[in-house]
């Protein structure tokens, strides 16, 4: 058995600049093969900009991050968005882009498709194999039951885990979610914790997120940004017990609680 090397990705003194401002100061994030990792921080503390930078869609002005692939470490910093994903490392924005018209299935059928790349495919005749790729993509995002559904008919939730399915058919090893709760019922926040938890069992995933009471379901490290810098990494507990944490988050006050916060 091959062992997998245990750092996944390794960004380095990542500056970002936005016309003289520094959106992101010297930030240094390091993560682990199958690690579920959260990144929070209160408004414009450098997150997204942080996944910007990790998928390409941003360029870093200092900086470098390292793709530590089983067939060698790649130096990404420089290169295009798309080349990145192809490379293995996927990014979900916060609003949805499935096809609304499309049913859940065919919009798991074409992101197959698409990762193979060849044109003449997309003409190709469905294997038994493939769709049974697509089912068991279908249990894993809980879709199952709606797969002859038209994806614009399904609830906010459930078009977030079709995107999720979507970008699990890229195969990526790597997953970038921007705020994935965001505006999800709680029972679908649950499941959509379970979801995560059952994916980060075969891939490295970094999640955004502003809802502290999802992060606290799970044992994973918690990075906090603050004004583009690291302020602290460590457990929940860890961060929830750091003065600097409370202060930024709450002002001063210790004793007050960050469950829900939307700072
Ligand atoms: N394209 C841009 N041009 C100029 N400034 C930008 C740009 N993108 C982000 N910023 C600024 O950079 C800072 C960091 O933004 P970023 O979106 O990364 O923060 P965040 O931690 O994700 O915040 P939030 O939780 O509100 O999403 C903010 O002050 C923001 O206004």
């Amino acid at each position: 058995m091959i062992k997998m090397p245990s750092v996944i990705l390794q960004c380095e003194g990542i500056t970002v600049e936005f016309d003289g401002f520094k959106a992101v100061q010297g930030m240094n994030l390091t993560l682990e093969h199958g690690e579920l990792r959260f990144l929070i921080g209160p408004n414009g503390a450098g997150k997204t900009t942080m996944l910007d930078v990790i998928c390409g869609k941003t360029r870093a002005s200092s900086g470098k991050v390292a793709f530590h692939r089983t067939d060698g470490v790649i130096d990404i910093t420089r290169k295009k968005e798309h080349h990145i994903a192809e490379l293995g490392i996927g990014r979900k924005f916060q609003a949805p882009s499935i096809f609304p018209t499309l049913t859940v299935f065919e919009n798991l059928e074409i992101a197959m498709r698409q990762k193979r790349g060849v044109f003449a495919t997309l003409f190709a005749k469905m294997t038994a194999a493939d769709r049974e790729r697509i089912e068991k993509q279908m249990t894993l995002i809980g879709l199952q039951d709606k797969a002859l559904w038209r994806a614009g008919g399904l609830s906010h939730g459930e078009k977030q885990w079709l995107e999720i399915g979507i970008m699990l058919m890229q195969e990526p090893n790597i997953l970038l979610l921007d705020e994935p709760v965001a505006g999800m019922t709680d029972k679908e926040t649950d499941k959509t914790g379970e979801l995560l938890k059952e994916i980060a069992k075969s891939r490295a995933i970094v999640v955004v997120e502003h809802d502290m009471e999802f992060v606290r379901n799970f044992a994973s490290k918690v990075t906090v940004m603050h004004e583009g810098k690291l302020l602290k990494e460590g457990t929940m507990d860890d961060v929830q017990n750091d003065d600097h944490v409370a202060e930024v988050y709450l002002g001063k006050r210790r004793d007050a609680d960050v469950s829900r916060s939307t700072a």
